[in-house]
């Protein structure tokens, strides 16, 4: 299969690009200054001009405005790249015939539930970025019906920026970090994503007819705290020799940022699992191959300041 993807060097769209390797299949990874979603009315144009040789099979909306406490003083811009740059993208994937795969967020909701959220419970989110994105996934809809809209969360692997590798430049030079204990989510691997991406993929092109279209929620499987993540990632890192810091469970009120996050985050991905047959592995399995990953490429005397 042929894939194009929106963003160059975002955590998905790398690992799509290695996965799809290894299985075979070619990501076609398309992001600025060729097409910019700050630019919705030139998005059809740049992927004409991307795309005229020869088509993907399917197209992959990876690329986002992520910086969630910027968003707060930044949100037209968020607002723009998420919701007007993300359905011209689904719109020229329409307009060519293609199933389109668009990645969403827990930050859709406010966190207030008891338990994990499932697909009908209701969004309100609680910041610009999550706004954004939600504003992105009915604009999506609404420029292709046909669309498959993923809900995942706090995405980690060796690529661009993540939690994983602020806990590892932190604990250079910290013996002791405070971490949030009352936000519980899903952490999940950029690259578990991607195997569950591709294996969507190949449904939608292989039984167009026969798969369910609208929002999924795709995390993996298991659940943790900020504070929990944290431990397990220094934990990781003292097992290969990396840096190492204690972590103190704190409050959210103890650590004040621009937008607030909910306090639950989890998302309950049964549906997905039903539909596709797609469940993403527990979010502890993969991470000491990220962590041992971060390590090797920091060591790189590139990265010696
Ligand atoms: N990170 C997370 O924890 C979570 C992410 N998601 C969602 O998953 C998707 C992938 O996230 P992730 O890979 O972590 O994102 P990253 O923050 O790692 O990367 C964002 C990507 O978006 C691209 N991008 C940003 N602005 C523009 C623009 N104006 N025009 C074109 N491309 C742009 C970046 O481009 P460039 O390569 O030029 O920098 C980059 O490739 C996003 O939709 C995100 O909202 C959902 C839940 C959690
Ligand atoms: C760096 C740091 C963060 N925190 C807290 C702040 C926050 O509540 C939590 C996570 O902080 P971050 O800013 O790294 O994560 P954040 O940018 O909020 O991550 C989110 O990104 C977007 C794109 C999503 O879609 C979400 O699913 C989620 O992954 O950890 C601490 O408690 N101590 C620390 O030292």
């Amino acid at each position: 299969m042929r894939i194009a993807v929106t963003g160059l060097t975002g955590q998905v769209v790398r690992a799509l690009a290695e996965r799809a390797e290894e299985r075979g299949d070619e990501v076609i990874a398309i992001g600025r200054p060729q097409l910019d979603l700050a630019m919705p009315d030139a998005v059809a144009g740049a992927l004409d001009r991307a795309f005229c040789g020869a088509m993907p099979d399917a197209v992959v909306s990876a690329a986002a405005y992520t910086a969630v406490d910027r968003a707060e003083s930044e949100a037209d811009l968020a607002m723009t790249i998420n919701a007007k740059g993300a359905a011209a993208v689904a719109a020229w994937a329409h307009g060519h015939l293609l199933p389109v795969v668009h990645l969403s967020t827990d930050y859709v909701f406010d966190g207030a539930k008891a338990t994990p959220y499932d697909e009908d419970d209701a969004v309100a989110p609680q910041g610009a970025y999550g706004a954004s994105k939600l504003a992105g996934e009915q604009a999506v809809m609404a420029a292709h019906p046909g669309a498959v809209i993923l809900r995942t969360a706090w995405v980690y692997s060796p690529f661009g920026h993540n939690f994983v590798k602020t806990m590892l430049r932190l604990a250079q030079d910290r013996d002791e970090i405070g971490v949030v204990a009352d936000q519980i989510g899903n952490p999940t691997s950029a690259l578990d994503i991607a195997d569950g991406v591709l294996d969507i993929i190949e449904a939608l092109t292989s039984h167009p007819g026969a798969t369910p279209r609208g929002v999924f929620h795709m995390t993996a499987a298991g659940e943790a705290s900020w504070a929990d993540f944290a431990r397990a990632i220094f934990a990781a890192s003292a097992a290969q020799g990396g840096p190492v810091a204690q972590v103190r469970a704190i409050a959210t009120a103890d650590y004040p940022t621009p937008a607030q996050r909910p306090a639950n985050s989890r998302l309950d991905c049964g549906f997905l699992a039903m539909a596709y047959g797609v469940r993403l592995p527990d979010w502890r399995a993969a991470l000491p191959t990220v962590v041992a990953r971060i390590l090797t490429e920091t060591a790189r005397p590139e990265h010696v300041a």
